[in-house]
């Protein structure tokens, strides 16, 4: 009888069936950090269509209220709030909402970035580099401390930090932002062995040029989409939606086995290798 059984298991493996429902994050709650536009609103969306209940945030009222109509309206599960994740009463404020309304975190996307300063980096000041690094780095270390202790009490978690394939190859003219980054992988890796024996996995995206607001600087000018289109693979601009999908990926069972690592999703740019 045994024998039979584990002969079974051996010849059956996982049906497709059982993959499918393995990566459904129903029952699951997905904090996303400015998530009302860009990659932020497409992860909401790919976590929302996958079962989670998704808490969105951005800095503007107007602005979540309008992410919330449009999500419900895809029939996801969603809860809004402003949050300013520089600010530590925003962060607070936003885990303690969604404790108190979705019961629970299961996820963190880390999203929310700045980047306000164009120019030789030896022309930035130290304005520059204590807002960056408090948005971009900063903030996302303190509010996974958040909410690590509550991932703890569901049995363990998922941590996405948004990287930038600025992180391994800095653009010319955003120095201080591509160093932001470049730490967002070092956290990575210094965050997931000690948070593995909780049973949360921390990973991380670095998206190439994608179609968003904050880099329509980029994409608008044909000129460097010339450029950029040499060093790709893919011969077109990425869709926030095609960084949406692999953060759902990160944080479904079929990851299992994933923590520390950074996916580069760039359409193939060679020059971060
Ligand atoms: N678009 C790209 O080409 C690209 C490439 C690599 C990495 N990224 C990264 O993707 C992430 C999302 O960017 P996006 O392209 O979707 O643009 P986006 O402009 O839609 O997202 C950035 C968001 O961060 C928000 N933000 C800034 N400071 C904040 C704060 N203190 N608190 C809360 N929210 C704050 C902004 O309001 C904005 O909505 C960022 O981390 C960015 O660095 C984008």
């Amino acid at each position: 009888m045994i024998r039979s059984a584990f002969r079974f298991l051996r010849t059956n493996p996982l049906s497709v069936q059982q993959r499918m429902s393995q990566s459904c994050l129903a029952g699951k709650v997905a904090i996303v950090t400015a998530s009302t536009d860009g990659i932020g609103l497409a992860a909401a969306q790919a976590l929302g269509k996958r079962g989670a209940h998704v808490v969105v945030s951005s800095r503007r009222q107007a602005n979540v209220d309008k992410a919330v109509a449009l999500l419900r309206s895809q029939s996801i599960q969603v809860t809004g709030t402003t949050c300013n994740v520089g600010n530590a009463e925003d962060r607070e404020k936003l885990v303690q909402m969604t404790l108190d309304q979705c019961g629970g975190i299961d996820i963190l996307v880390s999203n929310a970035a700045v980047n306000p300063f164009f120019g030789n980096i030896m022309d930035s000041t130290e304005d520059v580099w204590d807002k960056i690094l408090a948005v971009n780095v900063k903030a996302s270390f303190l509010l996974t401390k958040l909410v690590v202790p509550h991932m703890e009490k569901r049995g363990g978690g998922n941590i996405i930090f948004v990287s930038s394939v600025a992180g391994y190859q800095p653009m010319k003219g955003l120095g201080p932002y591509s160093v932001s980054k470049t730490a967002l992988l070092g956290l990575t890796r210094a965050l997931a062995p000690e948070l593995a024996h909780s049973n949360i996995r921390v990973n991380c995206v670095a998206p190439g040029i994608i179609k968003t607001r904050f880099s329509s600087a980029l994409w608008e000018n044909e000129g460097i989409v010339k450029q950029f289109k040499k060093q790709l693979s893919i011969k077109r601009v990425g869709e926030p939606e095609e960084i949406g999908g692999v953060i759902a990926f990160l944080c479904s069972q079929d990851a299992s086995y994933i923590t520390g690592e950074t996916i580069t999703v760039t359409g193939g740019m060679g020059s971060r290798l």
